[in-house]
């Protein structure tokens, strides 16, 4: 019996871009441990690695398979030893970070998800700067985010938490849940639909895992104990996982990140509000700095807006048109800051002559 791919979110899209390559075999990638990677075909799982061509030609980290790629394999058969990817089919959505360590280089957490489940714990994990950075990231990966805040039973003020969520979470759905009681688990289910994939991700020891078992309706992925007082736990997923849910959906599991840097995001949907306000400031180009006539700084005094959250846009902002750029884009960039362009800095620069020389 030959497995539905559908069911792991196989659609027409993907199909057609297959079709290009003939003798090649199509799989969706559901673990990856460094190079080794697990794929699922219609033949059931397999063990594969890329090939050599698709190393050379990687275009960095995300020119790899991820989990949640759909990729060109050469076999299927389990007894002739590890499949080879060749291709990875175009990504319809990705949920990308900057590599730890590197410059600016892209690495994708999980890739063609529907809705990204940012998880946050509503006891020592709590942070809406934090939240703020994941949903600047899940605007721009192409899937839909939802808040997930975790561990209601550990929290003896959620309703206060959940008005400090709604506040920052612009035209986000928020759920409420605890794997412990079960409280919104039934939200979340309403979320997986057959096809569909959803993608947890969030700080280490959240209970991203825990959730995904109680889904799956059994202990499918390890989880590990933690001081109740210290979430911030010891990593326990080591590695990314995409599993089919009992009653359809496909859910993947993300190993909880530690810091997560930004690669690429849209500040206009998380800041939806600051973009709005800065409408009414006098002059088109305010800095919010000091400008008068400045409705951002305004609503800031008159408490509309929290100094905090405006901090956090300004401090995004500036590691996205930073991080972003390679060193001499970022020369320009500081110019640009420090005297509005080049024409500016040249003025500047006579006119200090000019003083000397007085
Ligand atoms: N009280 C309480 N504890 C929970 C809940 N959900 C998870 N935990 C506990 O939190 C700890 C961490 O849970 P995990 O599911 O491993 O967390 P994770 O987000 O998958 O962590 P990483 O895999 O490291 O990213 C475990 O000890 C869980 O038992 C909850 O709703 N309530
Ligand atoms: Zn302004």
């Amino acid at each position: 019996m030959t497995l539905n791919l559908y069911k792991y979110g196989l659609d027409d899209y993907f199909v057609n871009e297959s079709l290009i390559y003939t003798n090649l075999f199509i799989a969706r990638v559901t673990e990856q441990h460094r190079e080794q990677y697990k794929v699922i075909t219609e033949y059931g799982e397999l063990n594969a690695v890329v090939s050599g061509k698709l190393a050379y030609h990687a275009d960095g980290k995300a020119g790899f398979p991820a989990v949640g790629d759909w990729v060109m394999i050469d076999r299927v058969d389990e007894n002739s030893g590890h499949a080879v990817i060749h291709h990875i089919l175009g990504r319809k959505s990705r949920f990308t970070r900057k590599a730890a360590g590197t410059a600016n280089e892209e690495q994708i957490v999980a890739a063609n998800i529907d809705t990204i489940f940012i998880c946050m714990s509503l006891n020592a994990d709590f942070n809406l700067r934090r939240l703020e950075r994941y949903l600047t990231i899940a605007w721009e990966s192409m899937a839909t985010p939802v808040i997930v805040l975790t561990k209601s039973d550990l929290c003896e003020d959620v309703r206060l938490k959940l008005n400090e969520v709604t506040s920052v979470a612009m035209g986000v759905d928020v759920v409420v849940c605890s794997a412990e009681n079960s409280d919104g688990l039934d939200v979340i289910l309403t979320y997986t639909k057959p096809g569909k994939t959803i993608a947890f991700i969030g700080s280490s020891g959240v209970g991203k895992s825990t959730l995904i078992n109680r889904l799956m309706g059994q202990d499918i992925l390890a989880t590990k104990q933690i001081r109740r007082d210290d979430d911030k736990g010891r990593h326990a997923t080591t590695h990314r996982q995409l599993l089919l849910l009992p009653n359809g959906g496909i859910a993947i599991d993300t190993p909880g990140m530690r810091e997560l840097k930004i690669f690429t995001g849209d500040l206009s949907k998380t800041f939806e509000d600051i973009d709005e306000l800065a409408l009414g400031c006098k002059y088109k180009n305010c800095a919010h700095s000091n400008e008068p006539g400045c409705a951002v700084r305004q609503a800031i005094k008159n408490g509309i807006l929290s100094e905090k959250r405006f901090e956090s846009y300004q401090k995004l902002q500036r590691e996205m048109s930073y991080d972003g750029l390679n060193a001499r884009q970022r020369e320009n960039e500081k110019i640009n800051r420090m005297f509005g362009s080049k024409a500016e800095m040249k003025q500047a620069f006579r006119q200090i002559k000019g003083n000397k020389k007085r």
